[in-house]
């Protein structure tokens, strides 16, 4: 073992240590928020990785964001420099896309194909998938249905019996046929079939899978309670009888997506399938002691959870602020008082603070209402939500461009690279007119639509277009077209918020995606990288996140505000119509317990009795946190 790792052991605690050092057969480890389950992870890694320097095998270690993936691969390069290419470390979908790309060719997938990331292109081509299949196109939900499906790895043969009407099934599943086999023609993939993709090239090919599990000799799988029925059947294919090398971190009180299929269930499925030993890691290292008290007081009103299951225990050193002061109740009379509450609390903290404040709520619109009133008080504040794709006419085009010059007839990509341009440039150029074009010379789309840029506009924007035509048929040198794209574009302008922004998550995301697969990668997995990737920027500092419950779990924060503590908002109104049993309700309970444990220093709760003139209830969260609801406004 080297120092680094020696060290890296040495700084964890008896229980984090032996889960850290468990080597053969399968672990289960319950642990709850604030544990430090990603030095457990990632301590076990570079571990494995460094008391076996002459070995061959690999280690994979899957997560649910790329984020989490990314820091992860940061530290056991840290760990294990010499290692670090022994370990796969990424998310469920990138470690499908890059099965896809080695071996897809078995299911009819070639190698470079497109992943369809926005919505709006799915959308567009499930409306042409029904119109060339002949099939109306009423339903707005369909491609959520199809989606819901597909996470269950339920076929369009299969899915017509997975309605009650037989009339609505057999409509749903000839439009979800119809879209399967668009998605095939166009050698695209979207997020679902990624998934569903590599489950069925595994249990068609067990040849496969042997190889996968003489590879990667012992998988780590972080956040397992987010598995929904489909990644869990992923794994079983992947695992089949007899592999038990499987490590998976857990918390059964932070399933939050079961929205998406996750569930308590996939955990006892795991339990049944694998039979794991188990260890708990109940001390909490981030929050106050009152407000794990207050986590647990919350979390036992649920039911779907391990029965066995420790509370959590408070075991922070080293608290910034007095016993007693760690928690605030606040009422308001409206959500207007409550936002500008919140907006005052916020200015009053020291401003070199502000980048660890965060501003949790359930809802994005209350969101909204507390950035408007940030923005009022002068706090400069953001709101963090994943990005599909890039906001500026300049990225946007340019991304546009790799993809066209990779599928120089995909007409998908000209739209945008012409409509980006045009928003850039002023320029009216028409995608029907560069086809038509293209149609007459024989020559490329890029080519013609190079040709068409006016010569009047800006020697800029010309510039562009020389450069497009001249990169535009090599696309093993898209880098320096990059390059060439990137250092030309304008810097210092304030006014360009959406360019500078794009710029940080460009940096970010490059320097990710070549850590990722390295910077000689083809042009085709770069792209496949960087569809599956949030576009978002990182975080400014000085500035005051705003975000969902969701997009708050596995973060921490010194400040925590969650607004909005009442009845039909926290639990939402659908938990609350389904009443106090239903697994909604648990799941909200869940949210509210995934919020309060983000806050290593100081929780500031608030509730109003108003939202947009309706009279709210405070949330029974409150009172089955033990907090005494306060009689006074603190408008
Ligand atoms: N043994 C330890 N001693 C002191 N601090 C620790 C220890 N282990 C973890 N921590 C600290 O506790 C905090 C939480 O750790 P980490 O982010 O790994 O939690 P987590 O288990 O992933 O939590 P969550 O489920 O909420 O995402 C971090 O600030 C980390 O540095």
């Amino acid at each position: 073992m080297t120092i680094l790792v020696e060290q890296a052991l040495a700084e964890l605690t008896p229980p984090q240590a032996s889960a850290s050092c468990w080597n053969e057969g399968s672990l289960f480890v319950l642990a709850g928020p604030g544990s430090g389950k990603t030095r457990v992870l990632t301590t076990r890694i570079a571990k494995l990785l460094s008391d076996s320097p002459d070995k061959s095998f690999r280690v994979l270690a899957l997560t649910f964001t790329n984020k989490a993936a990314d820091e992860m691969s940061a530290r056991v390069s840290v760990l294990v420099p010499d290692q670090e290419r022994r370990a796969l470390i990424g998310t469920f979908h990138s470690f499908c896309m890059q099965m896809l790309q080695q071996h897809g060719s078995h299911i009819g997938i070639r190698p470079d194909f497109a992943i369809y990331s926005l919505d709006a292109d799915r959308q567009e081509l499930l409306r042409d998938a029904l119109k060339q299949a002949g099939l109306g196109y009423g339903d707005i939900k369909l491609l959520n249905i199809i989606d819901k499906l597909k996470s269950r790895l339920i076929s369009p043969e299969e899915s017509a019996n997975s309605f009650r009407d037989k009339e609505a099934g057999s409509r749903i599943a000839n439009s979800y046929r119809a879209y399967e086999n668009a998605l095939l023609r166009a050698n695209a993939l979207d997020f679902g079939s990624l998934i569903s993709a590599a489950h069925s090239l595994i249990s068609n090919n067990p040849g496969i899978a042997t190889t996968y599990r003489r590879t990667y000799k012992y998988w780590l799988f972080d956040e397992f309670q987010d598995t929904n029925d489909g990644q869990y059947r992923l794994i079983r294919a992947l695992a089949g009888d007899s592999f038990k090398n499987i490590f998976a971190v857990a918390d059964d009180d932070q399933i939050i997506y079961q929205w998406n299929g996750a569930s308590y269930q996939q955990i006892q499925r795991f339990r049944a399938d694998f039979a794991p030993q188990e260890i708990q890691l109940p001390t909490n290292y981030r929050c106050p002691p009152s407000i794990v008290m207050a986590a647990n007081r919350l979390v036992i009103h649920n039911s779907q959870r391990t029965e066995t299951k420790l509370p959590l225990e408070a075991g922070k050193k080293n608290l910034r602020y007095p016993d007693g002061t760690h928690i605030s109740l606040l009422r308001f009379s409206s959500d207007t008082a409550e936002a500008a509450a919140v907006a005052r609390g916020i200015k009053s903290i020291d401003k070199s603070l502000w980048s660890e404040v965060v501003v949790l709520a359930r809802t994005r619109a209350m969101l909204e209402r507390i950035q408007q009133a940030l923005s009022t008080a002068g706090v400069p504040a953001a709101i963090a939500q994943r990005r599909d794709d890039f906001r500026s006419p300049e990225f946007l085009w340019l991304s546009a461009v790799l993809r066209q010059t990779l599928r120089p007839l995909d007409t998908r990509a000209l739209e945008a690279l012409i409509g980006a341009f045009n928003r850039w440039w002023g320029t009216e150029l028409q995608v029907g007119d560069i086809i038509a074009a293209a149609e007459v010379s024989n020559r490329s789309y890029l080519d013609e639509w190079a040709a068409a840029v006016p010569p009047q506009i800006d020697a800029a924007g010309l510039k562009l277009a020389e450069l497009t035509a001249k990169y535009g048929k090599e696309p093993s040198r898209f880098r320096h077209f990059i390059d060439a794209v990137i250092q030309d574009l304008p810097t210092g302008d304030e006014s360009l918020v959406d360019l500078a922004e794009d710029r940080n998550a460009w940096n970010d995301l490059n320097r990710n995606i070549s850590r990722a697969i390295g910077r000689d990668a083809p042009l085709e997995q770069f792209l496949q990288e960087l569809s599956i990737r949030s576009k978002e920027p990182p975080p400014v500092k000085s500035m005051v996140a705003l975000m969902t419950i969701h997009a708050a779990k596995g973060k921490e924060f010194d400040h925590v505000f969650l607004a909005g503590m009442a009845e039909s908002i926290l639990p939402s109104f659908h938990s609350v119509k389904l009443g106090e049993n239903s697994p909604e309700m648990e799941e909200e309970r869940r949210n509210c317990f995934v919020a309060i444990t983000r806050a290593k220093e100081w929780l500031c709760l608030s509730y109003a009795d108003t939202y947009g003139n309706w009279g709210k209830m405070p949330s029974r969260f409150l009172t089955e946190m033990g907090f005494e609801l306060p009689q006074t406004y603190s408008d």
